[in-house]
């Protein structure tokens, strides 16, 4: 069934959606605008299943929709918005409000929409999103495929002598040559700064001896890949090699666990517990992954609470982590898909590589 057709069978206890530009918008339409930034891009749908886009004039070459108003620069968008809010009839009730719209918009609209309730798009579309098609798992595949490339290719240079922020960059180039982008910025994070899970790359130069976390992913057609290595330069320290060695049985252990039916918190737990049984747990900071799609991080979120029952079709990051202050860190991670087991999307070498 088409998604938009779905999505208006989800909505039978709201009154309509505003929809700007996002991987909502994108999953539901295939609409992705780029650079809306402060023009106002707005799907407004009602429950009758009636839409209207509102669109910048200088995407009018650019976009299909049946019913489009295009507005100019010297234009108020607000004043079209109210007239398509009346011929929509959308006068009053509990409405869908894209998550990640701007509050400069919101604010406006909230004083168009005077007696309506907002609530979160998300509130349907996590729901829809976190059962991933075969068509999005294979292009999820591939997304993972372009990842684990770029981790063999970027481990066949000589990262000796060079700064974090370069070696990010150049991970940077090597994904943008095969996919449409990034799904984030780059993580490397050499030495000491190893024990920061988002440690932004800087100026510290690669050295002999470090342990380097390489974090990063595509973007394929629209779905995410994420994957994290963590490499030795020259030689393995024994305390971080130990570390290793924790991290990468925690992260099998997590991942053996799953299975259609079983709890997002029993994954983490998986990890967690093994963790804890070396005497590292207060080293493991975070939660063991998140769901991944058209957004990086997404529902469902393997974390100690979450409850969430998983399901063939889910997608998600396994990526246990231990970060010891003054010393470094050490985290390793794959996407997997649930396949009544787990499936493992991204598959370069686990084992600890010595460059
Ligand atoms: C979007 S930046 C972080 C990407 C990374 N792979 C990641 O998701 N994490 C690193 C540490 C934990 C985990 C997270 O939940 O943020």
């Amino acid at each position: 069934m088409d998604r938009m057709k779905k999505f208006l069978e989800a909505l039978e206890e709201y009154d309509g959606a505003l929809i700007t530009p996002g991987s909502n918008l994108y999953y539901l339409t295939g609409m992705a605008p780029q650079a809306t930034e402060e023009r106002l891009f707005l799907l407004v749908v009602n429950k009758n299943g009636e839409s209207v886009l509102i669109a910048p004039k200088l995407y009018e070459n650019e976009v299909e929709w049946e019913n489009v108003v295009f507005w100019g620069d010297d234009e108020d968008p607000y004043e079209v918005l109210e007239r398509v809010l009346s011929s929509l009839n959308l006068k009053s009730g509990r409405i869908l409000v894209e998550d990640t719209m701007r509050a400069s918009f919101l604010i406006r609209i909230e004083q168009l929409l005077e007696g309506y309730t907002f609530y979160p798009l998300s509130a349907v579309t996590k729901e829809m999103r976190m059962r991933k098609g075969e068509k999005e798992i294979r292009l999820m595949k591939k997304a993972a495929e372009i990842a684990d490339k770029v981790f063999y290719e970027i481990i066949n240079r000589d990262l000796v002598g060079k700064t974090e922020k370069q070696v990010a960059l150049e991970i940077e180039f090597l994904i943008r040559e095969l996919a449409d982008g990034v799904s984030f910025s780059p993580i490397v994070a050499s030495g000491k700064n190893a024990a920061n899970p988002h440690h932004s790359p800087g100026e510290r130069k690669i050295r002999r001896g470090d342990f380097v976390i390489l974090d990063f992913g595509a973007r394929y057609k629209g779905y995410c890949s994420d994957i994290t290595r963590t490499v030795a330069i020259g030689y393995a320290n024994e305390k971080l090699k130990e570390i290793y060695e924790i991290v990468k049985e925690a992260q099998e252990r997590a991942f053996q666990s799953v299975r259609e039916g079983i709890k997002a918190k029993e994954v983490d737990m998986a990890a967690r517990n093994y963790i804890a049984s070396k005497g590292y747990g207060e080293y493991f900071i975070h939660r063991t992954g998140h769901g991944l799609g058209l957004e990086i991080h997404e529902e469902p979120y393997i974390s100690q609470t979450n409850e969430r029952v998983l399901e063939n079709g889910m997608t998600f990051t396994i990526e246990p982590g231990i970060y010891v202050p003054n010393l470094g860190g050490v985290r390793i991670e794959d996407d997997v898909v649930v396949e009544k087991k787990g499936k493992r999307l991204t598959n370069a070498e686990r084992e600890l590589i010595i460059l």
